[in-house]
């Protein structure tokens, strides 16, 4: 069904963190520009006409039994070319992990007909996952990275994506890294421009950001480079922060600083700025990362293998801080945003229970630290949105229509029913089991895509 049509059944989101709204029997007016026009509740007074009028000209979609309606997922941190990479080459630390796997996979992207392959295929899972929205970096390749934003565009994916800088001798290889640092920043004012004029690009579906991949990897004159380009372009800016023991360490011997003082003083940090990781980001980075509006990528799973720590969640939730979820694929070995709602609520678990005084130090946590269903929701919809600043996330008139549709008794599903689960019970049960065979349409901008 194309827009404009209406959609009636029963809702979940979470507009503000820690809150579910349950909206019951609600009509949904998608206007013919991909956003909502109108929510209707059923003691609306206008609800049983435009209801019957929707139905009476073939666009309505009624909900059916074990049908929810959810906000599209934002995935906030992911790497598209590692998408071959998926579920291997875990077994070593990120320092070496980029130079023995990531590296050679990524110089695979002056082929065009390799990335476009990859791509396509990427950008399909990913929809089929619900993720209506991707944060990508792309490679440090300018057609390359050309070709994933023309693969967002044809299959009808919201995107942010970044041509990847790097350029510094030391931590790049001679086959994989920009000549110079003049070279990494042409080539990502270029990657800007020519994105922003791509065909069918519009309405701006799809989005650039300056991308330097970490400071490890960029030199002094790169890094401040990408900031007056950010400043001239003003578009998205990401990088990854404070992610490891090695990378945090590396960049505090290099500047006597951390990353956050250090992107801050680059002119990088933003209200557009994603940083991915900030495990290891002291008091201080995190009310600087707020101060200047920076949203933080949280990638639960990828965490596991490279981090070295756990994130505070509960208390850059609690702090209200810019925050969603990241796959950080292939990091992360897992496509699906709900998986990462899984593992943060998982890790902040094991933060909380870890207290117990009969513990040796080193094995307790720090309660309170656990989150809520809810949290994690959040986090997966309306806090991805509000971090990249775009009005998507949740269902309220004037966002636009980025959503899916779970279906708990699809054909090979994991989710049980029971007699007494009343809906609070399903919502948790989506959160804790839904999968790729729940997820039966796919929205975005009004437009089904998968
Ligand atoms: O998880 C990560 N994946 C990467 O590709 C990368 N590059 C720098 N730092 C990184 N961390
Ligand atoms: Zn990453």
């Amino acid at each position: 069904m194309k827009a404009p049509f209406s959609i009636c059944g029963t809702a979940f989101h979470a507009p503000k963190r820690g809150e579910l709204e349950i909206l019951s029997d609600a009509l949904i007016e998608v206007g013919a520009d991909g956003g909502i026009d109108q929510i209707l509740k059923p003691d609306h007074p206008h609800y049983d006409e435009r209801k019957s009028a929707a139905r009476a000209s073939g666009m309505l979609r009624l909900l059916g039994d074990g049908e929810y309606l959810l906000p599209g997922f934002v995935d906030l941190h992911i790497h598209a070319p590692q998408f071959p990479q998926l579920g291997k080459a875990l077994d070593a630390p990120l320092e070496d992990w980029l130079q023995k796997y990531t590296f050679p996979l990524e110089a695979r992207y002056s082929d065009r007909a390799f990335a476009s392959s990859v791509y396509d295929s990427l950008v399909g899972t990913l929809l089929a996952n619900g993720t209506t929205t991707a944060v990508y970096f792309a490679t440090r390749h300018l057609d390359g990275s050309l070709v994933l934003a023309e693969t967002c565009l044809a299959k009808g994916q919201r995107a942010v994506i970044g041509r990847v800088a790097m350029d510094d001798i030391h931590q790049c290889p001679d086959y994989y890294r920009d000549a110079s640092p003049d070279e990494g920043i042409e080539l990502s004012r270029q990657f800007i421009q020519r994105l922003r004029a791509l065909p069918g690009n519009g309405k701006a579906l799809v989005r650039p950001a300056v991308t330097p991949r970490f400071i490890p990897s960029c030199s002094d004159r790169l890094l401040s480079g990408l900031g007056e380009l950010l400043e001239a372009e003003a578009c998205h800016m990401q990088t990854h922060c404070s992610e490891s023991d090695w990378a945090h360490a590396y960049v505090l011997e290099r500047f006597g600083k951390s990353d956050t003082e250090m992107l801050a003083e680059f002119g990088l940090l933003t209200r557009q700025s994603i940083l991915a990781h900030a495990n290891l980001m002291g008091t201080s980075d995190f009310d600087l990362v707020q101060a200047k509006g920076s949203g933080v990528a949280h990638c639960p799973l990828s965490n596991f293998y490279f981090a070295n720590a756990v994130f505070p969640l509960r208390r850059l939730l609690d702090q209200g801080l810019h925050l969603g979820l990241g796959t950080d694929i292939s990091g992360g070995h897992s496509p699906s945003i709900l998986d990462n709602c899984r593992h943060a609520m998982t890790a902040a678990r094991a933060l909380h229970d870890g207290v117990d005084a009969r513990l040796p130090a080193a094995r307790r946590g720090a309660a309170p630290a656990r989150i809520m269903p809810s949290e994690a929701f959040w986090l997966a919809t309306a806090g991805g949105g509000e971090a990249l600043d775009l009005p998507i996330g949740l269902f309220r008139e004037g966002m636009r229509f980025d959503a899916l549709l779970v279906d708990v008794n699809a054909p090979q599903s994991n989710i049980t029913r029971a007699d007494n689960d009343g809906l609070p019970d399903i919502f948790q049960k989506i959160l804790c089991n839904a999968g790729r065979p729940n997820i039966t349409s796919v929205w975005v901008e009004g437009r089904c895509v998968s």
